[in-house]
């Protein structure tokens, strides 16, 4: 699976947390990341991660671009609702593309814990189908 890490600066350490609690989940996937998320992830954990622009400079916009190429299974994407972001279309159009091809997107730990879990049980796996028989 392809999976996309990113979170907001005062989300960044609990998903560094996050990555680092499911590291062994996290290993068998292809990981990438807006350009802050991903270096902190890289340095907590080790994880190889595909590091894109920082999420100002157009980071959610290349995961964005992948969701539109169906190259993207699942992202994890810790957003802080409490601070105005200067790139809030860009963060908006993301979560549309996810809701426009029906990409489980987790924005809060609560839903994070479940998706975690889900992929580690294989429940994305029909996406293998999805993309194999296009
Ligand atoms: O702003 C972001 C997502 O909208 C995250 O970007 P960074 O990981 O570069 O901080």
């Amino acid at each position: 699976m392809n999976i996309a890490l990113v979170a907001h600066d005062k989300k960044k350490d609990d998903l560094v947390r996050f990555a680092v609690a499911y590291k062994p989940i996290f290993e068998e996937h292809n990981l990438y990341a807006t350009g802050t998320t991903g270096l902190r992830i890289m340095e907590a954990t080790g994880l190889n991660v595909h590091r894109f622009q920082s999420g100002p400079l157009g980071g959610d916009q290349e995961i964005g671009a992948m969701i539109a190429k169906n190259t993207m299974d699942a992202i994890f994407f810790f957003r802080d609702p409490l601070t105005a972001q200067p790139h809030e279309p860009d963060v908006t159009a993301l979560v549309r593309l996810c809701d426009v091809y029906a990409i489980p997107l987790a924005t809060n730990m609560g839903t994070a814990e479940l998706l975690i879990r889900g992929i580690e049980r294989g429940d994305l796996d029909w996406r293998k189908i999805v993309k194999k028989g296009e």
